[in-house]
């Protein structure tokens, strides 16, 4: 989670692809949070799962996620190869064929979604297939060169993740997992957007409609704080359903209260002062959401792992 991840990689490139470099393909940094969502969708839910269940479900959702990164990658070879965050990839590198990582990532595809279909419900696997399809046919080939909208609209797929695990464990969706869906699913844009303020020149250069390149910094600040402050009731209100409780509401605040301060901070700056700064604020934002989501999920675990309810309570 740290800035240093977000530069080209600068190991030697001897033209040969090591293991590393097809891990490197399944997007495994960004895919452990994913992975983290769905591990706490199957946990809180009501109905209790052999835990060989869980460690297999979340394996075949963690090889789908990474399936998914790789045909991303594929289809996103061109654009990598102009970015610099990107040029370090396994294809822009040189390492992996495009051939390659589209056959990886259909082969792994297809065996996550019949094995989650086994191992978890059919639901599930259905779940796990729409999520994929989600991310690499309407975000990746369709709206990311499309439109500035692209990451609020694509941004539902790596919302799915914790409603798949629940579905693991119950066979269906719930208000539960319908509000998990939708706390990822309104983070989404303050997360990338803040990203995409200190990495601008990035998608400018490979010609990617991002919000700061199509409308600019200020009007990207706006969408940021504006997002920030319908998430906030988002994320309180799972704190009054049966997953919810004391102790999530207590830590669901406080992050609340720390996005939306730092998200006024965005919107206040000047450019001149960000540009100067070499967008610290921008980056810390960025650090902070992944906290963010990270701690709002812990905290659904421990709640539900420690409770007490509001029923106990009152
Ligand atoms: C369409 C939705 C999303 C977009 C466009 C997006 C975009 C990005 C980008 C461009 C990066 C930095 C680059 C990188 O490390 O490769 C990043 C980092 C990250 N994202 Fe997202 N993201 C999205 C959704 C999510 C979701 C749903 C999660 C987790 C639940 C997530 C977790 C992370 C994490 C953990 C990092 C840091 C990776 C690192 O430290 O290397 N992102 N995101
Ligand atoms: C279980 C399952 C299938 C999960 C999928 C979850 C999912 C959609 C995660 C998306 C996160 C992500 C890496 C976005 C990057 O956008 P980008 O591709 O525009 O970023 P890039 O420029 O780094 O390639």
């Amino acid at each position: 989670m740290s800035d240093a991840s977000l530069q080209p990689h600068t190991s030697a490139d001897t033209g040969e692809a090591g293991f590393g470099d097809f891990v490197a393909l399944l997007k495994p940094r960004v895919m452990s949070l994913v992975v983290f969502t769905a591990l706490v969708g199957v946990l809180v839910a009501p109905n209790p799962v052999h835990p060989f269940v869980v460690f297999t479900s979340i394996l075949f959702i963690a090889l789908g996620g990474g399936a998914s990164g790789a045909l991303n990658m594929w289809w996103d070879a061109d654009i990598d190869r102009v970015m610099k965050r990107t040029q370090g990839r396994p294809i822009p590198s040189g390492k992996v064929a495009e051939g390659e990582a589209l056959g990886i990532g259909m082969a792994l595809s297809g065996i996550a979604v019949v094995m989650l279909g086994l191992a978890g419900n059919v639901f599930a696997g259905a779940l796990l297939a729409f999520t994929i399809f989600f991310y690499v046919v309407i975000y990746t080939i369709w709206l990311k060169r499309w439109t500035p909208q692209n990451i609020v609209i694509g941004g539902a797929a790596g919302a799915f993740p914790p409603m798949i695990g629940w579905a693991v464990a119950t066979g269906g969706i719930s208000i539960e997992s319908i509000l998990m869906f939708a706390i990822i699913f309104m983070w989404t844009p303050p997360h990338f957007w803040a990203l995409a303020l200190f990495m601008n020149d990035d998608y400018t250069k490979a010609k990617v409609p991002m919000l700061t390149v199509t409308h600019g910094r200020k009007s990207t600040r706006n969408h940021i704080l504006v997002y920030t402050l319908l998430l906030a009731p988002v994320a309180l209100s799972i704190s009054f359903t049966s997953i919810g409780g004391p102790i999530y509401f207590a830590v669901s605040a406080v992050l609340n209260f720390m996005f939306i301060w730092g998200a006024f901070g965005l919107w206040k700056r000047q450019e001149a002062d960000a540009e100067a700064d070499k967008y610290q604020s921008e980056r810390k934002f960025f650090r902070l959401s992944l906290y963010y989501l990270f701690l709002h999920f812990t905290a659904l675990l421990v709640q539900s792992a420690v409770g007490p309810t509001w029923g106990a309570i009152l």
